[in-house]
């Protein structure tokens, strides 16, 4: 093991362009033995550039990385790896057609020969049981046939399973961003027992509470740099949101919605496919509605079944509007990656774009324009590929393309999962002022306190609601009861 202090990594003045954007300028960073560094910015501050270059994926045009003190001077993903360092990213890496088991190997090639596939079963079932106990994932799982939240508990284990590589320090770029509650608790509080093994980890996460609550010391950055370093408990959320130069945070929610007048007609009626007690989810015209319990119990089927009834009747779903829908996995149901920025966001207003046969660029550049403004989407030219955009500005321009549309009914499925503060309580003053001018608004979180602005929230599990609380009637602790008893 090695001794406290020692840095694991250090980068010294690491540079680096994307074209016209200057994704890092000059930032020193380091990690030593024994330690989680919690990392936070603004989207688009430069916290996945950096964490690539410290992972090996992409080199720094300038600067200098050194492992244990020794300067690396064609450092690479296989270098890292021997050196016992790893990442998972926020897109999510494993091959879908493949099995858990298949997953695993892709990390160990030194899983061969005859079991290959036993071993690999049993390594990557050990490391679940230790992080996610109870966690029903199987190792024979195609993991194109797991759900979000599973697929990133697969991949947060593969990261800490070992066999030939050593394994000092594993850089997890928000890793709870699909969990629920109880599962993200799980694995913090797995990473807190791994840290005071003397590993070190690197945490980054939009959640701030997250952050304060699991580090020990917190690196800021913003626009291309690192403005604070510091001792986790020297900081704070007001010190944190500050030194991020988001907006300041707000409590205006909860008041707001109290105050909003009673709602419009009927816009959605929905029941659940295994529901058998009488309850659905009801929503009318003006209304935000939420969708909570343990992450894949049925919330997400439910708002695809809406959107799906949207187009064409099904049976125990009745809805009066238009409706988009905010997609929780841009990779495979949101983002359209040979696309522009502006394209991805107008493709859900064609209508209103169209001059004759054709979609006129000017209209197009003007929606997409008004929304860059509206919720600041960060690049130099709406232009751009939308692959060129920080993992939370790509979900900001999703959240464009539905606000930008005509819909009556916006469905979001866990819509704010990456995206950073200051922007995430700009998007709820827009949703509530969207409600306000009769709107629906039907929100799937797993974020407790983003039900702050729901007026109803439906609890799930098993595929069915098994709750209907009133906001005032709104706690975690009320949540956790429902989603794991058997009380509505
Ligand atoms: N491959 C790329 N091509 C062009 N620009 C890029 C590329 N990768 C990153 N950028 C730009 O570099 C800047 C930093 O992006 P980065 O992904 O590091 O931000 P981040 O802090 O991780 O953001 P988020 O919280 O949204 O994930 C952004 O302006 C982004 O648009």
């Amino acid at each position: 093991m090695l001794k406290a202090n020692t840095d694991i990594i250090r980068l010294d003045g690491a540079e680096k362009r994307f074209g016209a954007v200057r994704a890092l300028s000059g930032v020193d960073f380091h990690v030593r033995a024994g330690e989680c560094v919690g990392l936070v910015g603004h989207n688009g501050a430069g916290k996945s550039t950096l964490m690539h270059m410290v992972a090996g994926t992409l080199m720094p045009d300038s600067g200098r990385i050194a492992v244990r003190g020794g300067i690396e001077d064609h450092y690479s993903v296989p270098r890292a790896l021997e050196l016992g360092i790893r990442c998972v990213f926020q897109e999510l890496s494993l091959c879908p057609n493949l099995s858990v088991a298949e997953n695993t190997r892709i990390n160990h090639a030194s899983l061969s020969g005859f079991g290959w596939r036993r071993q690999a079963a049993d390594l990557i079932t050990a490391k679940l049981d230790e992080i996610f106990p109870g966690h029903s994932i199987s190792a024979a799982d195609i993991a194109g046939d797991l759900s979000i939240g599973r697929r990133q508990m697969v991949e947060v284990a593969r990261a800490f399973t070992v066999t030939q590589d050593p394994l000092d320090l594993v850089i997890l770029d928000e890793p709870t961003s699909s969990l629920d509650a109880h599962t993200a608790g799980q694995l913090l509080a797995f990473v807190r027992r791994f840290v005071a093994s003397g590993k070190s980890c690197i945490l980054i996460s939009h959640l701030l509470g997250e952050v304060l609550g699991n580090a020990d010391r917190i690196v800021v950055m913003r626009d291309g740099k690192v403005v604070a370093s510091d001792a986790a408990k020297a900081f704070d959320r007001d010190r944190l949101v500050t030194a991020m130069g988001g907006a300041e945070a707000r409590q205006k929610a909860a008041a707001e919605t109290a105050s909003r007048p009673s709602a419009g007609p009927l816009r959605v009626r929905a029941r659940p496919a295994r529901q058998e007690d009488g309850k659905e989810l009801v929503a009318h015209a003006g209304e935000i509605i939420g969708l909570a319990g343990l992450a894949g119990h049925g919330q997400t089927d439910l708002l695809l079944a809406i959107f799906a009834a949207a187009s064409r009747a099904r049976a125990g779903i009745e809805v009066t509007a238009p409706v988009a829908l905010v997609a929780g996995d841009r990779q495979s149901d949101g983002i359209f990656p040979q696309w522009s920025i502006a394209e991805n966001i107008g493709i859900r207003s064609l209508a209103r774009l169209r001059s004759g046969l054709l979609i006129s660029p000017r209209r197009e550049a003007e929606l997409a324009s008004f929304w860059r403004e509206k919720i600041g989407i960060r690049t130099p030219d709406m232009n751009n590929n939308i692959l060129s955009l920080s993992g939370g500005n790509q979900q900001k321009a999703l959240f464009a393309r539905a606000l930008g549309s005509d819909a009556g009914i916006v469905l979001m499925d866990d819509p704010m999962r990456g995206v950073d503060i200051g922007t995430k309580l700009e998007v709820y003053d827009l949703v509530r002022e969207e409600a306000r001018n009769g709107r629906t608004f039907l929100w799937y979180t797993t974020e407790t306190e983003e039900l702050d602005n729901c007026d109803h929230i439906y609890v799930f599990k098993n595929g069915r609601i098994v709750a209907n609380l009133r906001r005032d009637e709104l706690t975690e602790e009320k949540i956790i009861q429902s989603s794991f008893g058997d009380a509505a």
